[in-house]
């Protein structure tokens, strides 16, 4: 068997103590050894935090977007895209440009249903905003007849768009608008569905041209302004009639009977007419933000970031999911290993009920959701941002005289002003937070606009800097 004598091994002599070492020597050398072990520790340290560092800075930054439909997730994602890659975002322009001009259509089309709807209430489903009923019917004059009749041909307009955009999603294109040019304002149409996308590439294309040679991807160039299904042209034509509509008096009353808050819908175009259905019309980057096109799905957006002084970037992989109740189980296998959620809650939707359970209050949801998220053992150390979005909506419902103690009896006699009710549903969130973490979690909680640039690009930049160091832990409020 192999045996070792320490005698003969020349590392072992070279640190054996000294022969003959006297008591007060033997104490200095183990003070010596000691405070050069505390020295080569404190380096072995320092070695595996850079390791660290240097690796989860390799990592990418992964965020996930949440909150049910219609809360401002892809607006959100749209603030960070023209944030960080504004040449990429402004490219999309020609894409957006038909998103716009749907929308717009769909908003004449709620126009012309509530006219069908007063004249005639038995053939349209009620409105779901409203107890209105059909015994006070206004009765449209002549004139708002005859701009109904001309504006007919918008309904199959909005099923071409949406047929081109939906692409082979062929299931989301709305009902097939029927229409008589006998009877036209009995015309019974069934309401049509949004267009929604679960692709990001397919719906940029429906009306792209690719530039020629040696044309640049400016707007101009990428859009198809021959394109004999472009509702550009149609737009334009039918420009003096929408407008004249949407400022017919006896339409602001008929929408305000049916409960229809047309202005405070997603999509609202019609403050934009002249510029939306200019000949040669190319949206603004206000205007994008404020198109409505519902996501299905999951769709991961990869962009780079820098910080303010460009020494450093980190990848970022932002996912954006559908907000319907039908879509949320699509999001748990994106759980794993989150850095941060942004979770939007539209606290504007408390008079609101779910486009998909009229049963259901859109504010009641939202808390539940959020329970839901962040009791979930998988995000138990995830940070959690959250949004109180569509700020600019709550404040001019609360100044309408819409009362919030009237959809959430638990705010009582409180004032029903904006500060009031934002500190009250701020604690609301806060509560079941707290409630849910077994241990203190990070929790930044912003009043939000997201429709508005300036005031998001600011929050935005703040969390971007704050995961690019993963420093949140100073920042922000740990709950
Ligand atoms: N006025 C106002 N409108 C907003 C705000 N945030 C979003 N919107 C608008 O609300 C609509 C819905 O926003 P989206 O970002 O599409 O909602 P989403 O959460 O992605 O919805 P899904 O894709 O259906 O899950 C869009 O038309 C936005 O422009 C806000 O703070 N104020
Ligand atoms: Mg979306």
């Amino acid at each position: 068997m192999f045996s070792f004598d320490d005698s003969e091994d020349p590392i072992a002599a070279a640190i054996a103590p000294p022969e003959n070492e006297s008591p007060q020597e033997r104490q200095l050398r183990i003070l010596k050894e000691h405070t050069a072990k505390q020295v080569s520790d404190g380096i072995d340290e320092e070695i595996t935090r850079e390791r660290q560092q240097a690796k989860r800075e390799s990592k990418p930054v992964k965020i996930l977007l949440l909150g049910q439909s219609e809360s401002g997730k892809s607006t959100t994602l749209k603030n960070f895209q023209l944030m960080c890659e504004p040449k990429t975002f402004r490219a999309e322009r020609a894409s957006w440009r038909a998103i716009i001009q749907f929308n717009m259509i769909r908003s004449v089309c709620v126009i012309l249903d509530a006219l069908a709807r007063d004249l005639n209430p038995t053939d349209l489903p009620p409105s779901p905003h409203s107890s209105w009923s059909s015994r006070d019917s206004l009765h449209p004059d002549a004139d708002l007849l005859a701009l109904h009749a001309r504006l007919l041909p918008l309904l199959q307009i909005e099923d071409v768009l949406a047929q081109r955009l939906a692409g082979p999603d062929a299931h989301n294109v709305p009902d097939s608008a029927l229409t008589s040019t006998h009877l036209p304002m009995t015309t019974r149409r069934r309401p049509g569905k949004e267009v929604a996308v679960n692709s990001t590439v397919a719906w940029k294309s429906a009306f792209m041209r690719k530039p020629t040679g040696h044309e640049s991807f400016d707007t101009q160039n990428v859009v198809d302004w021959d394109d004999p299904d472009d509702p550009g042209a149609a737009l334009h034509a039918h420009s003096d009639d929408i407008r004249r509509l949407w400022g017919h008096p006896m339409v602001r009353q008929i929408l305000a009977r049916q409960g229809i808050r047309l202005q405070e819908q997603p999509g609202f175009f019609l403050d934009e007419i002249e510029a939306v259905t200019a000949p040669r019309y190319v949206p603004t980057d206000d205007h994008i933000l404020r198109a409505r096109l519902k996501t299905l799905g999951v769709s991961e957006h990869r962009m780079r970031l820098a910080d303010p002084n460009g020494s450093i970037t980190r990848q970022f992989h932002i996912f954006d999911v559908g907000g319907q109740r039908s879509m949320r189980p699509k999001w748990v296998p994106y759980f794993d290993d989150v850095d941060a959620i942004i979770f939007l809650s539209p606290i504007s939707a408390f008079d609101q009920v779910l486009v998909e359970d009229h049963r259901v209050n859109r504010l009641a949801d939202s808390l539940e959701l959020w329970t839901s998220i962040v009791s979930n053992k998988l995000l138990e150390d995830t940070n959690m941002i959250l949004f109180l979005n569509k700020v600019d909506i709550m404040q001019s419902k609360l100044a309408s005289g819409i009362q919030l103690v009237d959809y959430c009896p638990a705010y009582g006699r409180r004032p029903n002003d904006f500060d009031s009710a934002s500190r009250f549903l701020k604690k609301q969130f806060s509560a079941i937070l707290k409630q849910s973490s077994p241990a203190p979690r990070i929790f930044y909680c912003p009043l939000t606009n997201v429709i508005d640039t300036k005031s998001t690009t600011y929050v935005l930049a703040g969390i971007k800097a704050n995961l690019m160091h993963f420093n949140l832990k100073e920042s922000y409020l740990i709950m």
